[in-house]
């Protein structure tokens, strides 16, 4: 059982550590910004609304990313529980997650906060590339995180949730930190 979020800075490798998780543990990663990637490229009506807001770096609605949410934490395959990465990323998501978890009686186990200074993230986010990492969205997304995410780190620390990792070195050294920080049972 291994239920967790991973929060973190865009960029500082949530999707690279989450891969490796759920080889060992056998639990899905659940990414919101892979599901509406995809809803934009299938041209869902929801991916028609969350483009605009992807593409400027800004933050897609709260209903829409926590109905997905809901939908992908009712399939089978979370049974044993889950790892989400890039959710949630405001203090109103973290508290929809949070009465959502509690209605289906799968508390939250734990939160990794993954650390790598800003510096290094704007390196990294300018060498990916992707459609949503040209400069200037990568400085909204900065102005974004630290806004409307940071909040996370106090609120899952007085919940006595939060471990902080460096995310810095090489992959496998910070994944073995990742797992030293993993709640017991
Ligand atoms: N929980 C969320 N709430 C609102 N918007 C989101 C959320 N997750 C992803 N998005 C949207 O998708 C974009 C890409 O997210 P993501 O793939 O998680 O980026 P990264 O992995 O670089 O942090 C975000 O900039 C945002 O527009
Ligand atoms: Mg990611």
């Amino acid at each position: 059982m291994l239920k967790i979020v991973l929060l973190g800075a865009p960029g500082s490798g949530k999707g690279t550590q989450s891969e490796k998780l759920v080889a060992e543990f056998g639990v899905p990663q659940i990414s919101t910004g892979d599901l509406l990637r995809s809803a934009v490229s299938n041209q869902t009506e929801l991916g028609k609304k969350a483009k605009s807001a992807m593409d400027a770096g800004e933050l897609v609605s709260d209903d829409i990313v926590v109905g997905m949410i809901r939908e992908r934490l009712a399939e089978d395959d979370t049974e044993n529980g889950f790892i989400l990465d890039g959710f949630p990323r405001s203090l109103d998501q973290a508290k929809a997650l949070d009465s959502l978890l509690d209605e289906m009686n799968r508390p939250l186990q734990g939160v990794v906060h993954i650390k790598v200074d800003n510096e290094e993230i704007v390196q990294r986010l300018m060498a990916r590339g992707r459609s949503d990492d040209n400069e200037e969205t990568i400085r909204n997304r900065l102005k974004v995180y630290q806004d409307q995410t940071q909040p996370l780190v106090k609120f899952y620390e007085d919940k006595g949730l939060l471990t902080a990792v460096a995310g810095v070195g090489e992959i496998d050294d910070i994944y073995a930190r990742i797992k030293a920080a993993l709640p017991a049972g």
